[in-house]
């Protein structure tokens, strides 16, 4: 790809965005078949010699961080703890950036005997995915068994001091939309801050719909029927997620909040024009937005010898022509000129 651009630092886009919050894959492999995500039977994973190995990923978030302007990092999949070398991976990166906040997005399947070992490694914290507190609804939306061990790698990650820890939730019509308030109360006893997901078109089944899909404010009005939320004062920052403060139905004027919650509505209110995102997949291409059909390859880049510089400059081609919205030029997940993009979220990195 020749992209003619302007030169400037850092990774800015045409439409005056800067990217400074960095989404690396480690692996596209999951041990999970959520609905919203993979289909039933897997996908066809990426050979281990395609997969960036734990030196080139050092490499990578090296020139990101040191040359690009990258402030925080992300490390997410498919699973990321399917990697058998995500502790050592977290380590190289902490040893090279001491002050880099790094997180890392998990199923949890495998958290219990991870957590304290990536705390140990120099983990910042962790976000988990977990959709329901019944464990039918579980197995049913996740195609696997696996309740339990999340529930104990929660714990895990909870005792091994990753928090402040974030829970995500996708709600899914006729099979977990019941399940918020309750989910939102085992957050708040726990101290864990519970985020609502809207569903994206980012499933390998193509299933999605605009019309089946739980928006943000059919979630707030669920919510509202047991708490009272109220916008977070606190500045958004450029983050997908919207909070707001959560006290009882019934609280007198002034009582403290029970804790925050989260909704991601990237459907119905989107947050594209602050966008700080730049993803790498697992397999070495930077994607500018999760929508983007375009890839930049920094892999054969970096196996053919080019120096940082060379990398830098193509990774800042490919965030230069950065879409504005949804992988297009317009917010509109579900539009008419919208095509969801050939990878599912857990080849792309969520
Ligand atoms: N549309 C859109 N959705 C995103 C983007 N990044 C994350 N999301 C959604 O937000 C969900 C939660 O992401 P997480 O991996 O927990 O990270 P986060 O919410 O950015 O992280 P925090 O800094 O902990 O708030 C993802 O599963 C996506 O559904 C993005 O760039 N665009
Ligand atoms: C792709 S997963 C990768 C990390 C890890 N496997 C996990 O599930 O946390 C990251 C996040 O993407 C979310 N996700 C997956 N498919 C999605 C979709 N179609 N729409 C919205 N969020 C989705 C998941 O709920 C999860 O929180
Ligand atoms: S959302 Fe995460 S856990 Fe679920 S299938 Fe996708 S990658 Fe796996
Ligand atoms: S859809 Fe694309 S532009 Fe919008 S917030 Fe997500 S990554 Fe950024």
């Amino acid at each position: 790809m020749t992209v003619e651009r302007p030169a400037f630092e850092g990774l800015r886009d045409r439409f005056g965005r800067v990217a400074t919050d960095l989404r690396l894959s480690l692996t596209d492999k999951c041990n999970l078949r959520c609905s919203y995500c993979m289909p039933e039977e897997g996908l066809a994973w990426l050979s281990k010699q395609a997969v960036l190995s734990a030196e080139e990923i050092v490499r990578i978030v090296g020139i990101g961080v040191d040359r690009l302007g990258v402030r925080e990092l992300r490390l997410t999949g498919g699973e990321p703890l399917v990697r058998a070398d995500v502790v050592e991976i977290v380590a190289a990166l902490r040893a090279a950036h001491p002050d880099l906040p790094i997180a890392l997005t998990t199923n949890a399947v495998g958290l219990t005997a991870k957590a304290a070992p990536l705390k140990a490694a120099g983990l910042t914290r962790i976000n988990i995915s977990l959709d329901t507190l019944h464990p039918e609804t579980f197995a049913q939306l996740t195609r696997r068994p696996f309740f339990d061990r999340v529930l104990a790698g929660i714990e895990a990650a909870d005792a091994a001091e990753l928090g402040p820890i974030k829970i995500n939730a996708v709600l899914m019509r006729g099979i977990n939309d019941g399940d918020g308030a309750e989910l939102l109360e085992w957050c708040l006893e726990r101290g864990y801050e519970l985020r609502f997901i809207e569903q994206m078109p980012l499933d390998a089944d193509h299933g999605w719909t605009r019309e089946g899909m739980i928006t943000a404010s059919e979630i707030r009005d669920r919510l509202s029927e047991g708490f009272t939320l109220s916008p977070d004062p606190r500045e958004r920052d450029g983050a997908p997620a919207e909070r707001f403060e959560v006290r009882p139905r019934n609280a007198a004027a002034g009582d403290p909040p029970l804790g925050t919650v989260g909704i991601i509505a990237s459907v119905t209110e989107p947050f594209c024009a602050d966008c700080k995102r730049t993803r790498i997949t697992a397999e070495g291409k930077v994607m500018s937005c999760l929508f983007s059909r375009e890839e930049v390859d920094l892999r054969d880049l970096l196996r053919g010898g080019a120096d940082d510089d060379e990398i830098a400059a193509r990774w800042q081609d490919a965030m230069w022509v950065k879409p504005r919205a949804h992988g297009m030029g317009h917010v509109g997940l579900g539009a008419p000129d919208f095509v969801q993009p050939d990878r599912s979220m857990s080849a792309i990195g969520g």
